[in-house]
């Protein structure tokens, strides 16, 4: 298969410049075949017989494995399920088993809030006096001391783009004794993820934004193999259970990583991104790292040339920064909806931040310097200055 972009394997509306692959991956071509087919073949004429026939029991796993090779994983190691709201809440459930007797856990302001929300419920629910710390990102390094349970960070700040370092603070975690979770919700896919030099006890991810499984698609978890066998599920599902279909009463946990599954398995999401993730057959991620850095490099440059009003709030150094850029401007939210409706969608994140995600499989030079030009034309002709913009309701 031909190198990047590999613009011919997606269905990308005509005209648009998709600079939000960081937030929703576009549709991967084969996937509307492929769900056709889940839908009559299996689903429509294999009836129940679909859980075996056609092998949908096994997904979270099979899928799991591909995911497994775009972050550094072995085989066996991940599985897919749920929403990444709910892997974030097991994987500290059960990091925070593994540390009963310290009170804190350590994340940082810049998390998505999901993240946190999901950590205060538990420590709430949990009763035991748990408190949960969020410096600066800029100050995690110097806040993991002895006190620390488990360190639960985002690699890629889903604002700024800044990255964590994440080989230094897993050392860092492990040196004071706690357990390190990472969500790679904006690095699978984006950047080179090697969990097995990185030794992290558990990551988490979406897949709906690089990985293009499509809205509501499962997230994954990966849990270290030496480890996963002594791993306690806190969410103790009957399909993360040793033989679901034993119905004993009493709970014994499955084996490895899929005791992490839950519940029913979402086929049709499944199979949507089973498909989605055949885009990556061949490539490497340093290959798409190594585009996706040219991409940002040369947007900066350009935007920056060309609209003296819009402030880098990204990392220049592009190894410090993920595969998004945003750029900060007082009319942040309205010069967006200028742009998306001039066929460049990036979004708008509180405070002021105007985000542009770079998905080098399909964005190239030409879409950078297009969007580039688009921008200076909303920006210096102040077409952001219009009460229609600034009154359009705020959904995402
Ligand atoms: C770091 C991070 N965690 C979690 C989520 C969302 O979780 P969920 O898939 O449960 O909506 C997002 C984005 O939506 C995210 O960026
Ligand atoms: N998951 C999302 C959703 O269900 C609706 C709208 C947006 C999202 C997102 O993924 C937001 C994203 N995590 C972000 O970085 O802003």
């Amino acid at each position: 298969m031909a190198s990047l972009p590999r613009k011919h394997l997606f269905d990308l509306p005509e005209g648009v410049i998709y600079l939000d692959g960081n937030s929703l991956g576009p549709l991967p071509r084969g996937v509307a075949e492929r769900l056709e087919r889940c839908v009559h073949k299996e689903w429509g004429e294999m009836l129940i017989r679909g859980w075996n026939d056609a092998q949908w029991m096994d997904q979270p796993a099979r899928v799991g494995n591909k995911i497994a090779r775009l972050i550094g994983a072995p085989e066996g190691a991940v599985v897919i399920g749920d929403t990444l709201s709910i892997k974030v809440y097991q994987a500290l459930a059960s990091a925070l088993e593994m540390r009963p007797d310290r009170k804190v856990v350590l994340s940082d302001n810049g998390n998505f809030p999901t993240d946190l929300y999901m950590a205060e419920g538990l420590l709430r629910s949990l009763g035991r006096g748990h408190e949960l710390r969020t410096p600066p990102p800029e100050e995690v390094a110097d806040a993991i001391t002895e006190e620390v349970a488990v360190v639960m960070l985002t690699q890629v700040d889903y604002r700024t783009g800044r990255m964590h370092d994440f080989t230094a603070i897993t050392q860092k975690a492990h040196a004071v004794g706690a357990v390190m979770i990472w969500d790679l919700a904006h690095s699978a896919g984006a950047v080179p993820v090697d969990m097995v030099a990185n030794n992290a006890e558990f990551a988490v991810g979406c897949t709906y934004k690089y990985l293009n499984g499509g809205p509501g698609a499962p997230a994954f978890i990966y849990v270290r193999p030496d480890i996963a066998e002594t791993v306690r599920p806190a969410l103790s599902g009957w399909l993360g259970h040793e033989a679901p279909f034993a119905f004993d009463l009493g709970y014994r946990p499955g084996r490895a990583v899929e005791r992490m599954r839950v519940g029913t398995p979402p086929v049709l999401q499944a199979t949507a991104l089973e498909e989605a993730l055949s885009v990556w057959d061949g490539l490497t991620m340093a290959e798409v790292r190594a585009r996706s850095i040219e991409l940002s490099e040369r947007f900066i440059r350009e935007v920056e040339t060309r609209c003296p009003d819009l402030t880098l709030l990204s990392p220049r150094d592009p190894m410090a920064r993920g595969s998004q850029v945003s750029f900060g401007f007082s009319e942040s939210y309205a010069a967006i909806q200028a742009l998306i409706e001039r066929g460049v969608i990036g979004d708008f994140r509180a405070p002021d931040a105007m985000r542009f995600g770079f998905t080098p499989l399909y964005i190239d030079e030409g879409d950078v310097v297009r969007a580039a030009e688009i921008i200076e034309d909303v920006m210096t002709n102040r077409l952001w200055d219009d009460p229609a913009y600034k009154a359009r309701s705020r959904v995402t």
